[in-house]
């Protein structure tokens, strides 16, 4: 029996639409619209895409939203005043720097200097840490999203062997940690794992993270698995294939994700949830006491 399909474009939809109706009642008890800066250096057509279809969906979500999108030129100096002036500005509860950045910029600088209440990607320091220790924090995207379509799918993680390949600190190390705290037994896995396929044949929950077209092959996945592919590999006919090679896997899958239509809106929609909370936070936190 074929797999069910993860449809993340219809669950992007239906949570782009909660975020839209929840932005409209925080606007109307507070009168502050809740506002993203995305910043985008140089001119990479594919970042571009991205960069769009944020600021489509903040439009729709009645969210506000500013692009600066600045030469691939621009120093490491100029983007860390930007990156000042954005955290100073009442306006903007969210800040996304897109990435990879050129390499003359040190990417951890810059990541360094967004306000931790700001960072809706989560990839400031601080937030990472309390990814780490459970703590509240803004979590990012791509795993947040990643997390809502295994809940959809039904697939329990209590006890399950959960199986992450790659191990990038945007998808791979935080969703390793969001499925350990939802008490899987997690294994991280990378270019140096020995037997990968033999790792990925006890995952009841498979995550594909690695950016290499249909690497993981249908007979690595475990009959019923869950399966979520994060790749998005761009082919020279411009179509997209994922990390697995879907054809296969859904032939053996419970649960996959396609792509294109799987994790890529969850991404997006995710990051309305969380500029969404970043306004919350800064704006619902009590007054400091007079005199404290
Ligand atoms: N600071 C930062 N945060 C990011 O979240 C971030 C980033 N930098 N750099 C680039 C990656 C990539 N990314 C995607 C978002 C949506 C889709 C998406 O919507 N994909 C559609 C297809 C889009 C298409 O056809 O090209 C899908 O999978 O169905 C894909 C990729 C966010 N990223
Ligand atoms: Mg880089």
């Amino acid at each position: 029996m074929a797999a069910q399909i993860l449809d993340g474009k219809a669950l992007a939809r239906e949570i782009r639409e909660g975020v839209r109706e929840d932005v409209a009642r925080f606007q109307a008890e507070t009168e502050v619209q809740p506002g993203l800066a995305v910043v985008l250096v140089g001119d990479d057509p594919a970042s571009r895409i991205y960069v769009s279809n944020k600021e489509r969906a903040c439009q729709a979500a009645g969210i506000y939203s500013e692009e600066h999108k600045l030469p691939a030129s621009t120093t490491q100096s100029d983007l860390l005043d930007l990156i000042g002036r954005l955290n100073r500005d009442p306006r903007i509860h969210g800040i996304l720097v897109q990435l990879p950045l050129p390499d003359a910029i040190d990417e951890g600088a810059v990541l360094d200097a967004i306000d931790p209440a700001k960072d809706v990607d989560g990839f400031h320091p601080v937030n990472v840490a309390r990814l780490v220790l459970n703590q509240e924090g803004l979590r990012p995207c791509t795993p947040a999203g990643i997390l809502e379509l295994i809940e959809r799918a039904g697939t329990p993680l209590r006890g399950a062997e959960a199986v992450v390949v790659g191990r990038s600190n945007i998808v791979g190390k935080p969703v390793a940690m969001m499925l350990l705290h939802r008490h899987a037994t997690v294994t991280l896995c990378h270019s140096r794992t020995r037997d990968l396929a033999e790792v990925c044949r006890r995952a009841d929950v498979l995550v594909a993270a690695v950016g290499r077209s249909e690497m993981i092959r249908g007979d690595w996945i475990k009959p019923g698995a869950t399966v979520i592919d994060v790749g998005i590999n761009r082919q020279a006919d411009g179509s997209l294939r994922g990390d697995v090679a879907f054809d296969e896997a859904v032939q053996v899958a419970g649960a996959i994700t396609p792509v294109p239509g799987g994790v890529g809106p969850m991404t997006i929609a995710m990051l309305l949830v969380n500029t969404l909370t970043a306004a919350h936070r800064q704006v619902g936190a009590p007054a400091a006491p007079a005199g404290g």
